[in-house]
């Protein structure tokens, strides 16, 4: 045998045997494939055997912790024993009893990478980036990572991408959906006069989706209810149902002085002022905020402003000290003009502090004050500022922003609160209910403000939500 044939039978047997390697490879990437493309489907739903292991899935396409009507669902559904996925962003602390809770368990969507959100980008690019980024996170979330859930209880707004996303993955899972309508995602992006040429587009999304979207929808206000429901302006498919917004257990009112001393002293933004607040000396007036374009804290500084300057030499007004609550948007530039008129000497005997308290603190500033504020102005005319209920719940009567149809289902005037409409209203209500012939209207007013607050948010889910998704009633 020539040395050429020994040559050719050893490439020979080399090539095969790499050959045999190679299809083995190419067989598992077959393999992987395949399994990876399985994967592509989503586990669906499926009834379970026990009540206590149905999933509820609560999505809120913004912070969790500054959502408080959303974990307000989650804690209803964890007290009723069923599993609850809260969908959402992880920014600020959530509710306290969500934390730890072995029925709830929280999914946190992606927050954009720094590169998207400091606008490192142009403009034409940025945006879409944005777009591409929060829809990738929330499909992927909802589609592949949070469970498949009995039930999706949904805020509005944002209405986008929320809506075709959870649409797509209802359908695909098996899951039905409850739209929680806080108010109209196009009414509020009407306030951004950039963004307004957008709004037709936001409103037809808005409308079209929202309308097969939910199984259910859920409302703040009766007049909201009336615009969704058949043959009203939204026309929606499916049954809607108000579920008024109620104080949570966390705020009480404090009854005794001694309680309210205690408090004070403690809070860094009023320790210093605690025995003069508590003996009526100076007037605590809170107001809380998501420093958003629907409330014009203007109103606010400039009925100050006016209530700083006697008309007369008899005017004897007590000093005040306002604190402003919460967390966003125009926070600074509205610091910046605090700041303007306490150095140009427009506001003699007012302090104007902004904090962001926790759960509890928050609960606890405004059951120690005097007054509370609202200036919510209702983009759409029918949603109600949650704000006005936790003051409810702490046993604080309030001067509320009443220029909007739906604000006389919180608000009673002469009962629970007075409304204004503007500045020199606003102004006069301060006078006279912080002065010390107001001392009694202020107590009147007190106790409709605890009344208003005493049918808690458990017995108005219970009656509307419980028998919706099927938990017993407690
Ligand atoms: N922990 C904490 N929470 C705070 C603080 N300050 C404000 N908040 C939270 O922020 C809320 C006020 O935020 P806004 O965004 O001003 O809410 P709103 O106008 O009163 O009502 C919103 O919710 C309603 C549905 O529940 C909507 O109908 C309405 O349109 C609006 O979105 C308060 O109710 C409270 O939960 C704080 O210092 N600490």
């Amino acid at each position: 045998m020539s040395t050429t044939y020994y040559i050719s039978f050893a490439l020979s047997a080399v090539v095969g045997g790499l050959s045999v390697i190679a299809l083995g490879y190419v067989w598992s990437f077959i393999l992987w494939l395949g399994r990876k493309s399985l994967e592509i489907f989503p586990t669906r739903y499926q009834p379970a055997e026990k009540p206590e292991d149905e999933h509820i899935q609560i999505l809120v396409v913004g912070d969790i912790g500054r959502s408080p009507r959303m974990q307000y669902h989650a804690l209803s559904v964890a007290k009723h024993g069923k599993k609850v996925d809260i969908v959402g962003y992880k920014e600020t602390a959530r509710h306290p009893d969500l934390i730890g809770n072995p029925n709830v368990t929280v999914y946190p969507l992606a927050p954009q990478p720094e590169w998207i959100a400091w606008g490192t980008l142009p403009f034409f690019l940025n945006i879409p980036s944005k777009v591409i980024q929060q829809f990738w996170t929330l499909f992927a979330t909802l589609m592949y990572t949070a469970p498949p859930a009995q039930w999706i209880i949904i805020q509005n707004p944002p209405s986008i991408p929320t809506f075709h996303v959870a649409l797509f993955v209802a359908w695909a899972r098996g899951s039905k959906v409850i739209v929680d309508w806080h108010n109209y995602g196009h009414t509020i992006l009407a306030q951004k006069s950039l963004l307004r040429p957008l709004v037709p587009f936001y409103k037809f999304y808005e409308m079209k989706l929202g309308r097969h979207l939910g199984n259910a929808n859920l409302a703040v206000t009766d007049a909201m209810a009336k615009q969704l429901k058949a043959g009203g302006r939204f026309n929606l498919k499916n049954p809607v149902y108000t579920l008024h917004d109620r104080p949570a257990e966390i705020f009480q009112p404090i009854v005794s002085p001694a309680a309210r001393l205690e408090f004070l002293s403690r809070l860094p933004e009023t320790k210093n002022h605690a025995r003069n607040i508590v003996d009526g000396n100076l007037r605590l007036i809170v107001s809380s905020t998501s420093w958003t374009a629907d409330e014009d804290f203007g109103m606010l500084l400039d009925a100050l402003v006016a209530y700083a300057t006697p008309t007369s030499a008899q005017e004897d007004i007590p000093p005040i000290l306002a604190i402003i609550t919460g967390k966003g948007p125009q926070r600074q530039a509205y610091l910046d003009k605090i700041k303007e008129l306490q150095d140009g000497g427009k506001l003699p005997g007012i302090r104007i502090l902004s904090a962001w308290l926790s759960n509890r603190d928050y609960a606890s500033l405004l059951a120690a004050a005097d007054l509370g504020i609202s200036l919510h102005k209702s983009s759409s005319g029918v949603d109600l500022p949650m704000k006005v209920v936790d003051m409810f719940g702490a046993g604080l009567p309030v001067a509320a922003y009443a220029g909007f149809e739906s604000i006389g289902e919180l608000v009673k005037e002469g009962q629970n609160g007075c409304g204004f409409e503007t500045v020199a209203e606003l102004t006069e209500i301060l006078k006279r209910l912080l002065s010390l012939e107001g001392a009694e209207e202020l107590t009147r007013l007190k106790k409709g403000a605890i009344e208003e607050g005493s049918r808690r948010w458990d017995e108005e889910w219970d009656s509307v939500v419980g028998p919706l998704i099927g938990v017993p009633n407690k």
